[in-house]
């Protein structure tokens, strides 16, 4: 199991402006991070988990999830990284619930999967793992279910699109009900925040974006942050840029925070 992590105070008081603010909003707020090659990569293949952070900021990953109710990823970070999705910083006062978006119940959670058996250890809670509605009473998901009922986790079913998509603000409002979550940190992969970044409503969600980018290149074929030019009403597409922008040097990388719209 991974180590205890310590993230220095001088480090930790640089992120004060960009964490949650306290939310009595009818939607959590969103912090949208992950850590990202010099050529916008995630990792080297899909289902390849890539080391990018070094131990300074992996510590400040560990310690920014002690701020979040929640944490989302891909049905496929699932799959590939087996995560704990907890937080493993020294005397972390706060542990945030895991949320994993998998429309079509592809993750075969187990109660061996590492997210289960940090939760059973009392070091995270069990994830509440987010379905299509028309897979409800699906065999497996009803014995997942039951599993994870056992420790506190579960299943929330939301209708997809056409493009076999759930809407960010069902998402978001469903995890504000039926959970009381007020504070969302999405943790990737890279279709997970493409989805996200790709048209001005899903953004207008997203609050704050904490980028850890580490100095190396992964090349062709990695898993890349580089969202859909969707047009707005008018049929313009404009880039969305950070404002209020903050560089962080962190040992041999640098972290960007900014916000999309302060
Ligand atoms: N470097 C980092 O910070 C970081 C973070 C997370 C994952 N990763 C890596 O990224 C890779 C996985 O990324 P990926 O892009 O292949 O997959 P992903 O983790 O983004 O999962 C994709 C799946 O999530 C679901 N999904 C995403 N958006 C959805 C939406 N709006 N509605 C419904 N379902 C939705 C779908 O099932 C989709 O197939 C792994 O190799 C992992 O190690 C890296
Ligand atoms: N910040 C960061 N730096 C990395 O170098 C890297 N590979 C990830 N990847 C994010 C992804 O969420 C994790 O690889 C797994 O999900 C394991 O996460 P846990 O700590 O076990 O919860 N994230």
């Amino acid at each position: 199991m991974s180590s205890i992590l310590a993230f220095p105070d001088d480090l930790a008081t640089q992120f004060g402006p960009y964490l949650p603010p306290a939310n009595t909003d009818d939607l959590p707020s969103v912090t949208l991070t992950f850590a990202s090659s010099l050529d916008s990569a995630l990792s080297l293949a899909p289902g390849t988990q890539t080391l990018l952070s070094g131990p300074l900021t992996k510590a400040m990953t560990h310690y920014i999830r002690t701020f979040h109710s929640a944490i989302l990823v891909g049905a496929s970070t699932a799959i590939s990284d087996d995560p704990g999705l907890n937080s493993r910083l020294e005397g972390a006062k706060r542990q945030p619930i895991p949320i994993v978006l998998d429309p079509n119940a592809r993750w075969g959670i187990t109660e061996s999967s590492r997210v289960v058996q940090t939760a059973k250890q009392g070091k995270g809670h069990a994830p509440f793992i987010i379905i299509s509605s028309n897979r409800w009473d699906d065999e497996v998901v009803v014995e997942r279910r039951n599993m994870l009922q056992k420790y506190g986790g579960g299943y929330i079913g939301i209708d997809v699109d056409n493009l076999g998509r759930f809407k960010w603000e069902d998402i978001l409002s469903r995890l504000r009900q039926e959970l009381r979550i007020e504070s969302l940190m999405v943790e990737g992969g890279a279709n997970v925040i493409n989805s996200l970044l790709e048209d001005e409503k899903s953004r207008g969600f997203v609050d704050n974006v904490i980028i850890t980018i580490a100095p190396t290149w992964l090349g062709k074929g990695g898993v890349v942050v580089s969202p859909e030019r969707r047009p707005n009403g008018e049929g313009q597409y404009t880039p969305p840029r950070l404002k209020e922008v903050k560089w962080i040097p962190m040992g041999d990388d640098v972290v960007l925070c900014g916000k999309l719209h302060p």
